[in-house]
């Protein structure tokens, strides 16, 4: 049982984490507090920095530094994940704490890289660091869904975002789409996608939209990376997603092997990648699998037309939908997803609200398939 002191400065590390929302990937989120040996007073506090940069316990050490609190002897330091104990792209977090004198460790929860886990821990034992786990795990795992994922599935969270009228309708029969839902409902869109590691959309709605499929509506400090799912190679060499500032990675998946469209797409800058399924399109399972594995995706945002939402969805892919609707009636058009009929009710997707909330004149609804974050 976590004393009120405990809760409070697990509180303040959580808190921190939370900063590191767009900046971190594919690190995770991950906040430390450091207080004097009786909890009394914070000496120094930080968040894990962009990717190679410091993690928060290291940042913490330095604001305590910068404060003037040159001594941490037998001090407490709250942080949100294990320390970690490997020479990564920065020295062992564990090293840093033992040397600064830490006394204790309060951590959230183990690091879920099988590789790694409990190796911090251990480290820090070793040395005499009094280390207790759990307070605010919860919270930090939720904060990290998508590296969890990734860690322990090797797949990233994948959450599918629509936008559409009230009765289901995200474009009308003849394309038109833009735009359904309000400035700020499509702002705060812009917040879910700087949260990902990467932005994934279909052929479909390249072609239909030309979008940027960026982050422009909110301040980020780096753009995700963009993935097309693309069986014929049509990505047009003239489009608006090339000339987005900042973004460093588009790749392309695709079911053909066709070497001067491929040359012509990474002369724009593409990573173009072969993984055909048995119908001659993407085999969008095996995609997940590169994601996860060769291209470090923790959170991927599915921003795409009903038809590859369709195929998400029938494959049993997607973990949770970030849904606007606007208060407006549409009629018939694309739907959200092409699926087949259901033959009963029973066979039906079943979700689990985790949050309504009105955006501007819209609602946003967060639903996450039954069962998926069990892992
Ligand atoms: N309101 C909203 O939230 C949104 C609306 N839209 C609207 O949707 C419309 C476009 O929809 P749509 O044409 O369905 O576009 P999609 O973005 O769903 O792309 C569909 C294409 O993806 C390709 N594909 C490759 N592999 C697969 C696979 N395994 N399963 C399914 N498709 C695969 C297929 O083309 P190929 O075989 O050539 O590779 C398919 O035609 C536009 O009008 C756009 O404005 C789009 C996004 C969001
Ligand atoms: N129509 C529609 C959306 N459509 C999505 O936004 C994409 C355009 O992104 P960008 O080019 O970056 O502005 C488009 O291709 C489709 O994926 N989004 C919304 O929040 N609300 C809307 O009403």
């Amino acid at each position: 049982m976590a004393t009120s002191s405990e809760q409070q400065h697990t509180t303040k590390a959580l808190e921190l984490a939370t900063q590191a929302l767009f900046l971190s990937n594919p690190n995770p989120r991950v906040g430390c507090v450091i207080t004097s040996p009786d909890g009394q007073v914070v000496l120094g506090q930080g968040f894990t920095q962009q990717a190679g940069g410091p993690h928060a316990e290291v940042m913490a050490l330095r604001d305590a530094a910068a404060r003037g609190n040159n001594s941490l002897q037998g001090a407490t330091a709250y942080v949100t994940l294990e320390p970690c104990s490997h020479q990564g792209r920065t020295g062992p977090c564990c090293d840093a704490l033992i040397g600064a004198g830490i006394g204790k460790v309060v951590a959230s929860l183990a690091d879920p890289n099988p590789l790694v886990a409990g190796q911090g821990f251990a480290r820090l034992r070793a040395a005499g660091v009094e280390v207790v786990v759990g307070p605010g795990a919860t919270e930090s795992r939720e904060l990290n869904i998508g590296f969890f994922s990734r860690m322990v599935r090797g797949t990233p969270w994948v959450r599918m975002k629509t936008a559409a009228s009230l009765d289901g309708t995200t474009a009308l029969a003849n394309g038109q789409s833009q735009w359904i839902t309000s400035p700020a409902a499509r702002a705060d869109g812009h917040a879910w996608r700087a949260r990902a590691c990467a932005v994934l959309t279909g052929i479909g709605t390249v072609l239909d939209d030309d979008p940027q499929l960026d982050v422009r509506d909110v301040a980020t400090p780096r753009q995700p990376h963009l993935v097309i799912v693309d069986s014929q190679l049509q990505t047009p060499l003239q489009a608006r997603l090339w000339s987005v500032p900042g973004r460093s990675t588009c790749l392309i998946y695709t079911a053909v092997r066709d070497e001067a469209k491929k040359a012509a797409l990474e002369s724009r800058g593409a990573t173009v990648i072969h993984l055909p399924n048995a119908q001659g399109k993407v085999d969008l399972g095996a995609m997940l699998q590169d994601l996860g594995r060769q291209r470090a995706i923790n959170e991927l945002h599915v921003e795409a037309g009903h038809k590859l939402n369709g195929s998400f969805l029938r494959e049993g892919l997607v973990d949770e939908l970030l849904l606007y609707q606007a208060p407006r009636l549409l009629g018939p058009g694309l739907g959200m997803a092409q699926t087949a009929p259901l033959q009963s009710l029973a066979d039906g997707t079943a979700l689990d609200y985790i949050s309504v909330d009105r955006i501007g004149p819209d609602l946003r609804i967060v639903a996450r398939v039954q069962g998926r974050d069990r892992f």
